[in-house]
């Protein structure tokens, strides 16, 4: 079956990159992409490229390509879902913040609400696909809601788990190591829809690397994706802290077990600790799965990944606040980088805020500086937490539009993300304006510890005992 009308519900970091590329690689397929969001339906309609919602590398390029072409932002859900013969699920699936499973399961509401709402609209037969990260056996809930409430038309559920990670989404998205498409292949209509979706993506990605699976190895593929990524980076964390101990560099550890062709290269860079808006959240809903079955030391080994992300966020803080003295108190002290890694405006669950939170409670005054995240966005998170009143952060935190003068009269930097700027810049201007010691806390690991000791600076390089 080829498909020629889509609908995507959820224009965000996932729906907005994911429809566009489809998009622009299935030009024959009108792709509308709808969200209850209506500020944000707006940005990508924007006439303006700069202020599409999401920012990523060559995104906008492609919106502007296919845009008003096959390429629609809409708000109206039910005309969308209605004219689609395929509807990718891509809402978000948040931890849950009440209730049974709180602080670790997913919260699955906005799914069940499209489940409803395709139900409700659906007048013919519809594949369903589910884009959005979801624990294992969710489509059989998905699937119960929409026969039940339905029209009595046919839906075929499939499961699409989406691998992209931000900052390099366009470039995942055309080139991706694979394509993982969960479906029923027991019966002739769970097959023709798992093909139907298998010929979408083989207009750009060779045939091997479109994987198909039953729905259940799919949804847990994802989960079990993003854990091994994240124990990683749990792992070489813990070694950096080895390493402060002893003498080595994690750096030259990283390089020496990287060249392992069994333990491989990728995702073993120390820092401050990994963010972005699914690592923690998947794991914890790994945790809750495993628990709920009853597998206690299946739960407590995954969640060990998270208590180890936690440590190495408080030891950084920690470690700012012993080097200065055992004091913070009205010193002020510069962040470089607010969002989760380099490239992206996200700054969902980005380390930079514990970090800051946990200065703040010491009576720091920070300063931030980030190339792409706005102000409004930075109190946003602080205040999110709760710890101290709005008008304490306002009066704490400040944010600067530029580096130089957020750096000026600092007494310590501490660099949270690795924008690639702050490698360039003229670090011995940065150093006169600082007082003294002028201190250094490289939490990325991105700067070149002989050049900025010889401007003057003390230098913390995570993971580096020297
Ligand atoms: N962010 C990533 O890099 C990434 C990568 C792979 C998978 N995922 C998964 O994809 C899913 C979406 O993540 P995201 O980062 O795009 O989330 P997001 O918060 O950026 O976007 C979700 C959008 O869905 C909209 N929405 C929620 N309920 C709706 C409804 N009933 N009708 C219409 N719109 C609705 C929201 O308004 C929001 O704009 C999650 O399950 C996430 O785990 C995310
Ligand atoms: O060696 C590394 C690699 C990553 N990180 C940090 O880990 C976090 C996550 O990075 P990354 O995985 O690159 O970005 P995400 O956009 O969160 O992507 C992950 O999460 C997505 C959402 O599920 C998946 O689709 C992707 O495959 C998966 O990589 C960031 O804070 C990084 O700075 C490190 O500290 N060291």
């Amino acid at each position: 079956m080829n498909i020629k009308n889509i609908c995507c519900i959820g224009a965000g970091y996932v729906g907005g990159p994911t429809m566009a590329v489809i998009a622009k690689q299935c030009p024959n397929i009108k792709v509308t992409i709808v969200d209850i969001n209506e500020a944000r339906i707006a940005a990508w309609n924007s006439v303006n490229f700069d202020d599409l919602p999401v920012f990523e590398p060559g995104l906008a390029d492609i919106v502007k390509e296919t845009r008003g072409k096959n390429l629609f932002f809409s708000t109206d859900v039910d005309k969308a879902i209605d004219e689609a013969e395929m509807i990718f699920i891509s809402v978000n699936t948040p931890t849950k913040t009440y209730g049974k499973g709180k602080g670790m399961a997913a919260d699955l509401k906005y799914i069940e609400l499209c489940a409803r709402q395709i139900a409700k609209v659906a007048k013919q037969n519809k594949i369903v696909v589910e884009k959005s990260t979801l624990p294992v056996r969710t489509a059989s809930a998905i699937k119960s809601i929409l026969d039940e409430t339905g029209n009595g038309v046919q839906f075929q559920i499939l499961s699409n788990p989406e691998f992209l990670a931000e900052g390099t989404a366009v470039q995942d998205l055309l080139m991706p190591d694979r394509v993982l498409i969960g479906g029923d292949t027991s019966t002739k209509e769970g097959e023709i829809a798992v093909q139907s979706l298998v010929n979408i993506y083989s207009e750009w990605i060779p045939k091997k690397q479109i994987l198909t699976t039953n729905v259940w190895s799919s949804e847990l593929s994802k989960l079990t994706a993003n854990a091994f990524l994240a124990q990683r980076v749990s792992s070489i964390n813990a070694m950096s802290e080895i390493c402060e101990k002893t003498g080595a560099d994690v750096r030259e550890v990283s390089k020496a077990i990287g060249m392992d062709s069994r333990i491989g290269s990728k995702f073993l860079n120390a820092s401050v600790g990994f963010g972005g808006s699914c690592f923690q959240k998947d794991i914890l809903n790994l945790v809750y799965i495993a628990k709920s079955y009853g597998l206690n030391e299946v739960a407590d080994y995954w969640e060990q990944v998270i208590i180890m992300n936690e440590h190495q966020k408080n030891r950084f803080s920690d470690n700012i606040v012993s080097t200065l003295y055992n004091t913070v108190s009205g010193k002020k002290i510069t962040f470089l980088g607010w969002a989760f890694k380099k490239d992206t405006n996200d700054t969902r669950e980005s380390s930079a805020i514990k970090i800051a939170d946990n200065l703040l409670s010491e009576q720091a005054k920070i300063s931030v500086y980030d190339p792409k995240v706005t102000p409004s966005q930075i109190y946003s998170d602080i205040d999110y937490l709760g710890t101290r009143a709005y008008e304490d952060n306002k009066a704490l935190l400040t944010v600067s539009k530029d580096a130089y003068e957020a750096c000026n009269e600092s007494h310590a930097i501490a660099i949270l993300t690795e924008w690639d700027e702050f490698k360039n810049y003229d670090w011995n201007r940065i150093y006169k304006n600082m007082q003294k010691p002028a201190f250094i806390f490289d939490g990325r690991g991105i700067l070149d510890k002989n050049t900025i000791e010889s401007i003057g600076f003390t230098y913390y390089k995570i993971g580096s005992g020297n």
